[in-house]
């Protein structure tokens, strides 16, 4: 088989989500001598990854670099970075609202420079990942990143990098939202006389297997929630409350808007 990975793998910080983006490379068969993780802790991440505080003196060519700190601390990173950084480095960003083209304003003389914005689940490898490689990069850079997030779940190549703030607010925060599904319908079933902790489990396996179902139908999710309605019975009392005036639709579309604005105010700076 193909070598999937890259020579070697060096992480700007490995959080919550860089974090679960190498579990998964590990678990899928990543050699933990290829890693390199920065982190201010210098605390351990997985058996024979090496941990390190400070850059080293170089980055030797073939690496490929993830930026997976906080897109506030792109400046400080880059000022120590950006010279280890020469055309046999990829860099790959996961930075939430911060644009390509600062990227390459910050590492003028990196190669291939990728957006990537993936959502946690990435870590059981039923994740999604939205990609965009600059305009100049070469199909080898394209397909050396797709192999690498392939192990990860659903990968979507953006066309319009100018729509990354939406994608961003769908599958990347989506997670989040999806969350707060979950606990709200538990806290519902709660709200009507059900025993808390029997309402939490019966709203999560509820969500978890109408997920799975819905990726593994052939009809749309519309379809099926209207397989779920018996006509004149309970189910369509409830849709009709959620259906009311698109109320669910617009909770959703302001919830993501309010997402993506926040992803505009930061590529501002802001
Ligand atoms: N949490 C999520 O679901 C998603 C996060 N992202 C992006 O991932 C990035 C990280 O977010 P999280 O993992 O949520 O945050 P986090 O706070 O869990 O992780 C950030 C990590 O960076 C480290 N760090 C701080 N300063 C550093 C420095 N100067 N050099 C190297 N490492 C440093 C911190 O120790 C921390 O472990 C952000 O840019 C965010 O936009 C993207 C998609 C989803
Ligand atoms: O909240 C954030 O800014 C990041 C981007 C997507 C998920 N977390």
């Amino acid at each position: 088989m193909n070598d999937i990975w890259p020579k070697k793998l060096f992480l700007v910080g490995c959080g919550n989500m860089a974090g679960q983006m190498l579990t998964r490379w590990l678990a899928c068969g990543l050699d933990p001598a290829r890693v390199t993780v920065l982190r201010p802790s210098g605390r351990a991440v997985a058996d024979g990854v090496q941990v390190v505080t400070a850059y080293p003196a170089s980055l030797a060519p073939g690496t490929t670099v993830l930026l997976g700190m906080k897109p506030y601390q792109l400046g400080d990173v880059a000022t120590a970075l950006a010279p280890l950084c020469g055309e046999g480095t990829t860099l790959l960003s996961i930075l939430a609202g911060t644009p390509l083209a600062d990227l390459r304003r910050q590492f003028p003389k990196a190669g291939p420079i990728v957006r990537a914005m993936p959502n946690l689940p990435v870590g059981l490898g039923q994740g999604v990942t939205a990609l965009h490689a600059e305009a100049a990069s070469s199909e080898a850079a394209r397909t050396a990143i797709d192999a690498l997030i392939a192990p990860l779940g659903l990968a979507e190549w953006i066309a319009d990098e100018g729509q990354f703030n939406e994608v961003t607010a769908l599958s990347g925060c989506g997670p989040a939202f999806l969350f707060r599904f979950i606990d709200a319908l538990a806290r519902a079933g709660e709200a009507i006389g059900l025993p808390a902790d029997q309402a939490a489990r019966m709203a999560l396996a509820t969500v978890h297997g109408s997920a799975n179902m819905a990726a593994q139908a052939s009809d749309s999710p519309a379809v099926l929630a209207d397989r779920v309605a018996s006509p004149g019975g309970m189910t369509r009392e409830g849709l009709n409350i959620l259906d009311a005036d698109d109320r669910l639709l617009k909770l959703l579309t302001d919830t993501l808007c309010a997402a993506r604005d926040r992803g505009e105010e930061m590529a501002q700076g802001g």
